[in-house]
């Protein structure tokens, strides 16, 4: 039997088609009670890793397991395993709720079941609806309704947000959190990381069939540190003025502000009203996770996106902020790729 954990493990898998390496030697495990974001860009790699770990495409070299075993010797997968992938087809001519009752009969679950899930996704008005005539946000709905007929301990989601309204957006991911929250186990792909800042709490990022980053969330913000750029009337002043209040992070801005790490608005303006300095405007920077997702998936932007790394300036100001460290989650080296 299998080891019932609901962990899904992925290691060294690798997937070449022809001469495309589609994935290359991604290892991440996803533990039970936790939701992971699988992300990355347009053909990074996403659902042909999925597709392995569902059994549908055999990988080239490496494993991928859920409950310590691969998809196929799962026995009734059904009920461990649930999964939205794109472009599912449906029968066009069958009912919300009849398409649920085929599939329902096909894993052992009663008829009832279907009207559960329809109730659950909020396709209860439409299940004497066709299928074929379905939005694509219905059809995402619908689809999650047939990946938890089994009353799956693990989900696994390839863009299910595609298509959905604010809405729909908003209850699948309070869903996925009580989901979680159960022990369960959820892996969810997008190519946005917006999309589930919100809901993850740890991510794999992808590109080009690599790891660029494997951790928490809370530590991929931690490696970007949020500034205050402040405008002095005497910046030489201002910086004295800091720096003798403890505040050794500073930074000048190519227009003449005066960049702060570690320290809150009030700190500063504290400090500069001590010192008699006036200040013109502050700014807080926060970190901000999409550039940063763009940085780590298109190292070749990077320098570009984020600017040069910190210099002191001529006289130095302190030592550089450590705003630009790499994340500590990070598992893979930065570099080319094929
Ligand atoms: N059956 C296939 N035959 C040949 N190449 C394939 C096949 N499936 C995927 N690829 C290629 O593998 C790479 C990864 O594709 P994949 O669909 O896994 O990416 P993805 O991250 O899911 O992208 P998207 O966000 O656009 O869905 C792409 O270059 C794609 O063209």
């Amino acid at each position: 039997m299998h080891d019932g954990s609901g962990r899904i493990a992925v290691q060294n898998l690798t997937k070449q088609f022809g001469a495309v390496t589609a994935v290359q030697n991604l290892s991440f495990t996803v533990e039970p009670g936790s939701v992971t974001g699988f992300i990355g860009p347009n053909g990074a790699g996403k659902t042909t890793t999925l597709r392995m770990l569902l059994g549908l495409v055999t990988p080239t070299m490496g494993i991928a397991t859920i409950n310590g075993r691969p998809y196929h010797q799962l026995g009734n997968p059904a009920r461990v395993v649930g999964a939205v992938l794109e472009n599912e087809g449906f029968h066009p001519k069958r009912t919300a709720r009849n398409h649920l009752r085929v599939y329902a009969a096909a894993i052992g679950v009663p008829d009832q079941r279907a009207d559960e899930l329809l109730q659950l996704v909020g396709l209860a008005p439409a299940a004497d609806r066709k299928a074929g005539d379905f939005s694509l946000g219905m059809r995402q709905r619908l689809s999650l309704a047939t990946a938890l007929l089994g009353d799956p301990q693990v989900l696994v989601l390839d863009e299910p947000a595609n298509g959905l309204d604010p809405e729909g957006i908003a209850w699948l991911r309070n869903f996925l959190r009580s989901f979680a929250q159960q022990g369960r186990t959820v892996l969810v792909s997008s190519h946005l990381l917006s999309e589930l800042e919100q809901t993850i709490d740890q991510v794999v990022i992808v590109s080009a069939g690599t790891t660029r980053y494997y951790g928490s969330l809370d530590q991929l913000r931690a490696g970007q540190q949020s500034r205050v750029l402040v405008q002095p009337a005497d910046a030489n002043g201002l910086v004295a003025a800091l720096r003798e209040g403890g505040l050794t992070q500073l930074e000048p801005t190519p227009d003449g502000r005066v960049a702060v790490y570690g320290a809150s608005v009030q700190q500063i303006g504290d400090l500069a009203a001590k010192a008699g300095i006036a200040v013109y405007g502050m700014e807080e920077e926060k970190a901000d996770l999409e550039k940063l997702f763009f940085q780590l998936t298109n190292p070749q932007y990077g320098a570009a996106q984020y600017g040069p790394p910190p210099q002191q300036p001529p006289g130095g100001w302190g030592p550089p902020p450590p705003g630009h460290q790499q994340p500590q989650g990070y598992q893979q080296s930065w570099g080319g790729h094929q």
